[in-house]
């Protein structure tokens, strides 16, 4: 592979061992890829921070990555980690402090603690340029909505590249391993608006079109519902991209790039009809996978006030971002709380015990990613429920 003399030199040792070690890890990861060269990235995102998945060992690593002289040379942000960092809903205080001691590594070593998996909202991409991102539902987010180049990477890796600030060009980071494979038409009337169905249609993408890339045409009734719909079709799907007509930048050339794609005609009407939401029981409703931007925060005050403000029967979490909370006035803060809709900072239900520790063994969720990861990843049951509509199943009980 053709290295730079500043990669060479990096590889060598003349920025210190960490950054040597990082150097040969990425470059070996290249050669095995078969790429011709390094590209210099604009910003790593890491994924798989929680004390939760990556126990003692990941912690362990970290802190001796952070005790050497390396730091991150892009922009680096942190998906969610186990805890709430202003609560600690009753989480046990070993592994809060354990949780700590990872964000204290990451933080020494330069990145920002934005702590969510929604870092696209508070960042001006710009179209054709590299990043090194963790977090399936980011990367299908940036890649789509952005037409900005990344590929599906493991967290470890995306910690080494954000150290050397680059990665192998392969994949996704070359226009001809973007080309859309498969014509995707979604028909059935007007433009979609449900999250849950936009969760389900994009579960049904990734199933029909398998390791291949879709260009999907289909209407959307904005930007909550789009997320929806890339954060699960990423999670059932290997590379986590799409291109979606009139949405993706450079959507007309994707097109024209096309040779003889497969064509995949999809009736939302179908997906509508097994969409059917149980009656069952539940203990809490869920909101906020990817994390709730202010828009969607702002439909659920909305919906509160529109109920005359009473309080929810049964709890909300809604999982966002400090970016959120600090965008909202003292009122609204308070409204939301004497609602019983809790604002949860910083984690994800899938990588944190905080459900478990507040009582909770199933909830209501629109979110299908939820759908998929909750019972694996740690033991809570789910029912599904519709956007903005889950809150009538606590309010109109
Ligand atoms: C929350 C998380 O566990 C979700 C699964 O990740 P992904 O959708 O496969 O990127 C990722 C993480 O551990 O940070």
């Amino acid at each position: 592979m053709y290295l730079s003399k500043y990669e060479e030199a990096m590889l060598h040792g003349d920025y210190g061992d960490a950054i040597a070690r990082a150097m040969q890890v990425v470059v070996k990861v290249g050669d095995v890829l078969k790429a011709d060269r390094l590209i210099e990235i604009e910003t790593a995102h890491i994924a798989g921070v929680s004390y939760l998945t990556i126990g003692d060992p990941g912690l362990e690593y970290l802190e001796d990555l952070a005790k050497s002289s390396a730091r991150f040379h892009v922009f680096t942000t942190v998906n969610p980690v186990g805890i709430d960092v202003l609560n600690d809903w009753g989480i046990d205080k070993e592994f809060i402090d354990k949780q700590w001691r990872i964000i204290n590594a990451l933080k020494s070593m330069g990145a920002s603690l934005w702590l969510t998996c929604t870092p696209y909202e508070y960042l001006r991409i710009r179209p054709r340029t590299y990043h090194a991102w963790a977090e399936s539902n980011a990367i299908a987010y940036i890649n789509a909505v952005h037409d900005a180049w990344t590929e599906k990477l493991p967290g470890p890796f995306v910690v080494l590249s954000a150290l050397v600030g680059r990665v192998p060009r392969y994949g996704l980071y070359t226009l001809s391993g973007r080309v859309p494979t498969h014509v995707v038409r979604v028909k059935g009337g007007q433009a979609i608006n449900n999250p849950l169905i936009a969760g389900l249609l994009g579960r049904k993408i990734a199933e029909e079109v398998g390791d291949g890339k879709p260009y999907l045409v289909a209407k959307f009734g904005g930007n909550a519902v789009i997320k929806q719909l890339l954060a699960s079709y990423a999670t059932y799907s290997p590379h986590a991209f799409m291109v979606i007509d009139g949405v993706t930048p450079n959507h007309k050339e994707y097109l024209a790039m096309m040779d003889k794609p497969e064509e995949i005609n999809l009736d939302i009407n179908d997906i509508i009809k097994d969409s059917g939401v149980e009656k069952q029981n539940f203990d809490a409703i869920f909101l906020g996978c990817p994390h709730y931007g202010i828009d969607e925060v702002m439909s659920v005050i909305n919906y509160v006030r529109s109920k005359g403000s009473r309080r929810a029967k049964k709890p909300v979490y809604i999982t966002t971002t400090p970016f959120v909370i600090n965008s909202l006035s003292q009122d609204e803060l308070n409204l939301l709380e004497n609602s019983n809709i809790h604002l949860v900072l910083t984690t994800c239900p899938v990588v944190s015990p905080f459900l478990k520790s507040v009582g909770v063994n199933t909830v209501a969720t629109e979110s299908v990613k939820q759908m998929y990861y909750l019972p694996k990843m740690i033991g809570i049951n789910y029912i599904s429920c519709n956007g903005i509509k889950c809150l009538d199943l606590a309010f109109d009980e």
